[in-house]
């Protein structure tokens, strides 16, 4: 074994390696891991050797790591390009996505989100008004179908405009759903192959792109007069170097927004629903806060009600510590890289893996870490985080879209961190947190055996999910 290179995980076969025991349970693969072989580890990803590096040293190590070290692009474009279209995000120098993440953060104000806030629970609540399966006062229902149908509805009204929500009704959601089937991890490996449904996903990628282009041509038409919202933003927006943001990349950026919007917060709107079914006592505390915070009439929510409701943003975030979307974040070695305080230099050879929600569910920063407890976030609460590291304050910096963390000091890190940290974090939260605190008002849940059971995760999907069915069972409150 090179002394060089980090431990490299037991596996019987080449080219499989552990692709398997990983890809059906990364949470258990990196602790399983972790304690055998410490905090940096190799394993065999479909014949790619992958070096792991968990806890905050690692986050830093990867998510921090220099242009000249790491590369998102070189591991991600094959995944997404075919997706969104052509020179954004990761077909494009990493400069050119730092203006393109500053354009969309710019859209993403808090203005907006006073405006989104009302188009979000007024999708909600006719949602559950007109929606065949909530009929009646009370059923059984897959909750997981039903929330990406929400967040669909919610995320394309809000961010992308009014215009696109109504075409979501018609020809988009069939499309889009040839889109998505292109964005699953057999991508990664086989994007090249004329698989049937790589075929679909390009045809649906350039008939989404078209619609897109002709919103911003009748846009135009009308003289601009539209909203607040992304397309409008990006159609008016140039880069540095003075040039316009052509159509078709316009077109491209807002499929990304799209995608991003769609799987993380479906995936994660589905898990705080379900979350809810197994702790009924938590939904009706949530109910109490909205009465004593808001008035018994409730009335319609407000972007500056969401501050007065900490256990309904508690909720959001106690569900993204135990099920953050993406598990696994990657990064190509562009140079060999001497690993700090080891003897290890990670060759060329070798993909970066860094997988933040170890620390998430690490006992040494959240005491009981498998409870969902969103009240550990309560300044008071026993289970508080143990987070405050203040030997590490928290270091921000501005890659070109405004100061980001660089998460070092955080073992808590769902958005990731550093220069390619999320910005869709805010607009997630209101949308999180306006849905759950709608759902709150209609409904009571619990499981359809009466249980405190929780349905296992999907890992086989590029953001991880709740196996489906998802039943849970629900009651209109009177
Ligand atoms: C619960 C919701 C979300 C979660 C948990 C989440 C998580 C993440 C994570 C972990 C990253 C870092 C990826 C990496 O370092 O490779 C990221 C990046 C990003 N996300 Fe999100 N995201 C969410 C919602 C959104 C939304 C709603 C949008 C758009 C409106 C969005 C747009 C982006 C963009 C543009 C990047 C930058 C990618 C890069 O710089 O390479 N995300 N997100
Ligand atoms: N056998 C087997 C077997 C083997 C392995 C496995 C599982 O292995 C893995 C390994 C890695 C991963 C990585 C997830 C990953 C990375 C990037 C992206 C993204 F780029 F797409 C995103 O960050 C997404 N995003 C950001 N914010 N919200 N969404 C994004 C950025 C900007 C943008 F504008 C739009 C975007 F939407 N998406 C997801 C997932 C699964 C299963 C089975």
């Amino acid at each position: 074994r090179n002394p060089n290179e980090p431990p490299l995980v037991f596996h019987w076969f080449p080219f499989i390696g552990s692709t398997i025991t990983y890809g059906m349970d990364p949470p258990t693969f990196f602790t399983e891991n972790r304690e055998k072989y410490g905090d940096v580890f190799t394993f065999i990803l479909l014949g790619k050797k992958t070096t792991v590096y968990v806890g905050p040293n690692g986050n830093d190590f990867i998510l921090n790591g220099k242009l000249r070290d790491v590369s998102a692009e070189d591991i991600y474009t094959v995944l997404t390009t075919p997706v969104f279209g052509k020179d954004v995000v990761y077909d494009c120098p990493n400069s050119k996505l730092m203006e393109q993440k500053k354009f969309m953060k710019i859209a993403l104000t808090t203005e907006a989100f006073r405006s989104y806030v009302p188009i979000i629970s007024h999708e909600v609540t006719s949602y559950f008004k007109t929606n065949k399966d909530f009929k009646g006062k009370s059923g059984i229902v897959n909750i997981s179908a039903k929330m990406a149908e929400i967040t669909i509805f919610t995320a394309s009204h809000a961010l992308q405009g009014s215009d696109i929500r109504g075409k979501f009704d018609e020809s988009l959601a069939a499309l889009y759903h040839d889109l998505d089937m292109g964005f699953s991890p057999i991508n990664f490996m086989l994007h090249w192959a004329p698989l049937p449904w790589n075929r679909r996903r390009d045809h649906a990628q350039r008939t989404v792109a078209q619609i897109y282009m002709n919103t911003i041509k009748e846009r135009r038409a009308q003289g601009n007069t539209a909203g607040l919202d992304m397309l409008t933003h990006l159609m008016n927006s140039s880069y540095k170097d003075g040039t316009k943001v052509p159509d078709h990349e316009v077109a491209h950026m807002m499929i990304a927004l799209l995608m991003a919007g769609q799987h993380s917060s479906s995936s994660t709107s589905s898990w705080i629903m379900l979350r809810l079914a197994q702790n009924p006592a938590i939904m009706e505390e949530l109910y109490q806060e909205q009465i004593r915070a808001l008035g018994s009439d409730l009335p319609p929510l407000k972007y500056e009600d969401l501050a007065k409701l900490p256990l309904n943003q508690a909720i959001v975030k106690e569900t993204l510590r135990l099920h953050a979307p993406i598990h696994s974040i990657m990064r190509a070695v562009k140079q060999p890289m001497p690993v700090p305080n080891t003897k290890y230099v990670i060759p060329t050879s070798h993909v970066l893996l860094a997988a933040p929600g170890v620390s998430a569910s690490d006992p040494g920063y959240f005491p009981n870490p498998d409870i969902w407890d969103p009240h550990r976030w309560d300044p008071s609460s026993p289970n508080a985080p143990t987070i405050n590291r203040s030997d590490v304050e928290d270091e921000k910096i501005d890659y070109g879209y405004g100061l980001v963390s660089k998460g070092s000091a955080s073992p808590y890190l769902p958005f990731g961190a550093g220069r390619h940290r999320c910005i869709g974090e805010h607009f997630a939260n209101v949308q999180l947190q306006t849905i759950t605190a709608e759902v709150v008002r209609l409904f009571k849940f619990r499981n359809p055996d009466g249980s405190d059971k929780l349905i296992g995760t999907d890992y086989a999907s590029l953001f991880s999910r709740p196996l489906e069915p998802a039943n849970i069972y629900w009651e209109r409150r009177q």
